[in-house]
This record gives structure tokens, sequence and C-alpha cells, in this order.
């Protein structure tokens, strides 16, 4: 209510300055000179979370908003959603251009792909897996049927889809336009929980930029995540052109590293609780830098870079003609592929090019992860010369591990979008709680002492066990899980990333109540806490701020694996690998289904 009634406040002064002199203001976005707080704190006692924001744009001009750390970076576009409280508050209201009947709250919108509500909704794990089997009914909502509804047309639910959606020409004429563009057009009659992160991530834009009523102000915070360069630069082409023609005005969100687009006229940096602003060219000179003084990059002295020549183990994971394929669309085709102790792999592709679902084989996640044998998919009279195709991982074959033996903590450790996404958020789990499902791979706490269920025998850590309670000050094995969640608190909590004083009671943090970044570090510790044979890491750096990454790079880089243990990265990002070619570093590539060995 605090946040509606202060919003509509400042856009009833600029209404009635509008109605009064007749014509829109060129100013698109306007705080003369301001401190910005969350609602409800006393201004004269709590300190402003931005201090002396001073920010204009101009109609014709071309912002991003650029910062290291997302939170920031979040909260100053919230305060343009109307979520914080600006003081004082802009006399002629925060968006001058606006017309008179325009509601700032639905004129201006944002698809973030870094910030994630708190609340989230699930406070119980939900299956993320259900995207790879038979799709449920309620799952069954197509892309276009998502995207006509952000166009206000209205199905009928008792006739076909097809018959029923009528679009006007206009309309009809910009969704075709734009969703060719956005290389979105072969997809449309898919389930959107079939799409893969790029392709929802472009959905998500299409959808915003397509809503009725009309957004005029889009916030798009760090679209450029998750794609894959082939298609970066056609997306941000298409967002200039958008931009230009108003149809919406749009400001990026960007992090520190990103590459300015070369249609950015102007840039905002946050950091250390201040906005600096001026135009593209004083940006690149370094004179809008701010200093961040507390943050020692990565504690390089800790986790010193290995130069020493990688041992090479045994064989942990071997494909052989390996194929997935939904009513006859074929997404991995026949992929052969080993995987041993001691390997770093960067796994490579574009948006929908297999990634996701190779990993879900390599997890058992996937169905069709039980059917890998030569005859599965080959009709009686195909000519297919394919006579060999399985999937085994640790020495057997898939079918033959139970999938929990398989996911406990100390085969497997993951982390991925689908994981982060899906992770319960209960108010009652601390961080201690969430690193130590990583040693049963499950979602939620076990064991009587915080640390899991134990295995008999240091022997058996290393496969499927005999599950039994410990007892508190009990074994080796307990022992052992003790200082490792130690160890990666160390290595990957607050102090790694800067953050001094915060170390000690980090543990005991609500899960729910940490930042984007700060869970993904924490969900990152849980794969790596039982130091897994094979570590899975899929697009695990978005959301994080740039200290972060670099405090799991180095960790990663240093103590954080070790020679009996693979990691296969997923990153579109080259630079964002922990490891390069003098670390042995090798890569696969997987091209429509298609996928080999990269040297
Ligand atoms: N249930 C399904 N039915 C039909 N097609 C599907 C289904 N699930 C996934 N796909 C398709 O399989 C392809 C591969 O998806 P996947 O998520 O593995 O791609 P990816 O390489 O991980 O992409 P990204 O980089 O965008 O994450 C995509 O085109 C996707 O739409």
């Amino acid at each position: 209510m605090q946040v509606l009634s202060s919003f509509r406040k400042g856009y009833g002064i600029q209404k009635r300055l509008i109605t009064g002199i007749k014509f829109l203001s060129t100013t698109v976005i306007d705080i003369p000179k301001a401190d910005i707080y969350s609602f409800g704190a006393a201004t004269s006692k709590t300190s402003p979370i931005f201090t002396d924001v001073e920010w204009q744009v101009k109609k014709g001009e071309s912002w991003a908003v650029v910062g290291g750390n997302s939170g920031e970076k979040n909260l100053l576009f919230q305060t343009l959603l109307g979520h914080l409280r600006i003081s004082p508050y802009p006399s002629e209201g925060l968006f001058p251009f606006l017309q008179s009947h325009q509601d700032p709250l639905s004129a201006v919108s944002i698809v973030s792909f870094t910030h994630r509500p708190r609340s989230g909704g699930n406070t119980g794990f939900y299956d993320y897996s259900a995207r790879y089997g038979a799709v449920h009914e309620e799952d069954k909502v197509t892309l276009r049927e998502s995207l006509y509804a952000s166009l206000g047309v209205v199905g009928d639910p008792f006739a076909s889809t097809e018959q029923h959606l009528t679009l006007s020409e206009q309309d009809e004429a910009i969704f075709h336009e734009l969703a060719d563009k956005m290389g979105l057009s072969p997809f449309m009659d898919l389930p959107i929980i079939a799409l893969s992160n790029g392709q929802t991530r472009r959905a998500r834009i299409l959808k915003a930029v397509l809503r009725k009523p009309r957004v005029e102000l889009l916030l798009l915070d760090e679209p450029l995540t998750g794609l894959d360069i082939q298609t970066r630069p056609k997306l941000l082409s298409l967002l200039h052109q958008l931009h230009q023609s108003g149809r919406p005005r749009i400001i990026l969100g960007l992090r520190t590293h990103d590459q300015i687009p070369e249609w950015v006229t102007n840039v905002a940096v946050v950091g250390n609780r201040r906005v600096r602003v001026g135009t593209r060219e004083c940006y690149l000179k370094g004179s809008l830098a701010i200093d961040s003084h507390n943050y020692v990059a990565g504690h390089p002295e800790t986790h010193v870079r290995r130069t020493k020549e990688k041992k090479v183990g045994e064989v942990i994971v071997d494909m052989k003609n390996v194929r997935v394929e939904y009513s006859g669309r074929q997404v991995l085709k026949d992929i052969t592929w080993k995987i041993r102790q001691g390997e770093r792999w960067h796994l490579q592709g574009t948006n929908g090019s297999g990634k996701t679902t190779l990993l879900s084989m390599l997890m058992g996640d996937h169905p069709q992860s039980y059917t890998q044998t030569p005859n599965c998919y080959v009709a009686p009279d195909s000519s297919s010369s394919v006579t060999e195709r399985h999937l085994h991982l640790f020495s057997q074959p898939r079918r033959l591990i139970p999938t929990p033996h398989l996911q406990c903590g100390s085969l497997i450790g993951v982390l991925s979008p689908e994981i982060f996404d899906a992770f319960p958020r209960r108010a009652n789990m601390k961080v201690w709680n969430v690193i130590s499902t990583g040693f049963d791979g499950g979602y939620v706490p076990r064991g009587t002492v915080g640390v899991g269920l134990g295995v008999r025998g240091e022997s058996k850590r290393y496969g499927p066990a005999e599950i039994r309670e410990f007892v508190e000050g009990g074994s080796e094995e307990e022992k052992w899980r003790f200082q490792r969640m130690a160890e990666v608190l160390e290595a990957l909590g607050p102090r790694s990333w800067g953050r001094e004083g915060e170390q000690e009671r980090f543990s005991q943090k609500a899960f729910v109540d940490l930042s984007v970044g700060e869970q993904r570090m924490v969900l990152l510790m849980r794969a790596l806490v039982a130091r897994p044979k094979l570590v899975l890491l899929d697009e695990v750096w978005s959301g994080m701020d740039e200290e972060m990454v670099e405090a799991a790079r180095s960790y990663l880089r240093g103590d954080g694996v070790g020679d009996d243990q693979a990691v296969v990265v997923i990153t579109h990002w080259d630079g964002e690998m922990p490891w390069g070619d003098e670390d042995g570093l090798r890569r696969f590539r997987l091209i429509e289904g298609e996928g080999k060995e990269v040297v």
C-alpha cells in the first residue's frame, strides 16, 4: 500500500503539470538529487540504500546500468519500479515523459535474469525433471498460448487453440516479426517447460515487449547471461531497434566486465551505495569508477593456482551413441564421450543444442538414461549402423544404479539453473542445513548431528552405501564431514567475497533471506562439500557478484576439486571458465545435438 501511494503521489504531481502545460516532457527519468531508502525506514536515523543520486535520462539517450554487485544494480531498478522511497521525491514525478493517463506501475516493467523474488513460492522441492518425461496436463501451455495471453487474446478452453486464438493484423505482424528475430518461431508449439534456458530467456523478453497494456520503459537486467555468442548481437540489435522506436524504451543492466553495446550512449555505475552517471566515453575512460575498498579478490594466497600436471584416473562416464528424442525429434544424436577422474571439461553449444539434456543423462534424471541400448530407437527395417549404444556411469550400466545412489553427494555434485530454482526455500532452513544436504544429495537436511546420514566405513564413501544415523562425536566420516563444512564455508563464504564481519553468523542465516548471489554460493558449497567424483556446474555464475565469481573460480582452480574428481562446466562465456589450456582443459561441443571434442 505504501509503495502504491507514494508512487502515485509523485505521479499525481506529474499528471497535474502535464494536464496544465499540454506538452510531453523530453525527460524519461528524473531524480534531481535524492537519497533512496527502503519503505518504512526513518529518514533521519536509517542510512540510505543510495546517497546523493542525481540521474536524468533524456529522450534520445540509451542507458546501461552497470554494477559488479547484482544486488545493488537490482536495487536501482527497484527504485524505478517504485519499490523504494526517493527522498525528496522528484517534483515532476519520476517519469515525466509518461502521458497523463498512463500509470507508471504498469508502464514500467522489469525482466530480470539475476533476481529471484524472495518468497519464490516453493517451500518444497518441485520436480524440475518433469520436463524430460511425459509432460503433465498442467504444464502443457505452449509458448504461443503464453505469448497470446500477453497480447490479451483469450482462448475458449473447450475448443482447439488454433481456431479460437485470433490476433489483429497489426499485432499478428509484430508478433511474427519479433518471434522470428528472436529465433523463437520453431518453438511456438512446444510446451514452455520444454524450452531450453536460452530459449526461455528470449521468450520472457518477447512476452514483456508484446504485453498489453503496452510497456513504455522496459528494464532488462543482464539479458545476455545464458545466451550463446551467436544470439547476443542479434538480441542487442533488436533491442536497439525497439528502443529507438520507443516500443518500448529499454534500459540495460550489465555486469562490470560486459562489453557496453555500441548503441549505449550513457552509463550509470552502481556500487558502494552510490550511483555515478555519465556518458559512454566517461565510463570507458574510467572516470565513473567507484572504489570498493574492502575486497580482497578470491584470497589468492589461499588458493594458489596449480601448475603441476593433472593426473587422469579411471573412466567415470562412458557414453556410446547416446540418443535422446521426443516424438521423433532428436535432441541428442549418438553422442560418444568418455570422462575420466581428474579431467576438466567445458561443455559448449548454442542455446537449444542439448547441453542440459546431456547433463540430465549424466545425472540419471532423464527417463531415457535407462534406455540406452542398441535396439531401443532402431526400427526393425532401419538401416541404422549403430550396433553399440550404452550409458555407463561409475563403471556400471546406468540402469543398474538406483537413482538415489547415483545422486548421493559422493558420486555426483551438481549446481544448475534447474536445481537453483527448484531448491526449497523453507523459512527454517539455514545455510548450514542447505550445504549439509550435499552429503546425501537430497533437498531436506538429514541426520541427527546436522551433516547428513552416515555410511559404514571410509571405503564406502564413493559407493552406494548402507545408511545409518551418526552418533554425536562418532566416526571418522562424521569428523571429515564437519571439516569439509568448515572448509567450504571458509573458501566460499562471505570472507572470500570481501565481507569480513559476517563469516561466523553466515552459516546460521536463513537461506531464503540471502541474496541471489549468496544463495548460488551456498548451493555451490553444497555441490562441492562431499568431494563428489563428478562435479556438474551449469551456468553457475549468473546472479553472483563479481567478487563471488572470482572467489569461486579461484577455489575451483586451487583446492576446491582434486585429481580424483572430474568437472564439467557449462558456460557461454569462455572467460568464465576456471581453467584454461595450461590446466589441460578439454572442450566438448554440441552442434544441433551432435557432439564431439574440439581442440
Ligand atoms: N520435452 C521436450 N519436448 C520437445 N523438445 C524438448 C523437450 N525438452 C527439451 N526439448 C528441446 O531440446 C532442445 C535442447 O534443450 P536443452 O535444454 O538441452 O538445450 P541447452 O543446450 O541446454 O540450451 P541453453 O543453452 O539454452 O540452456 C531444445 O530445443 C528444447 O526445446
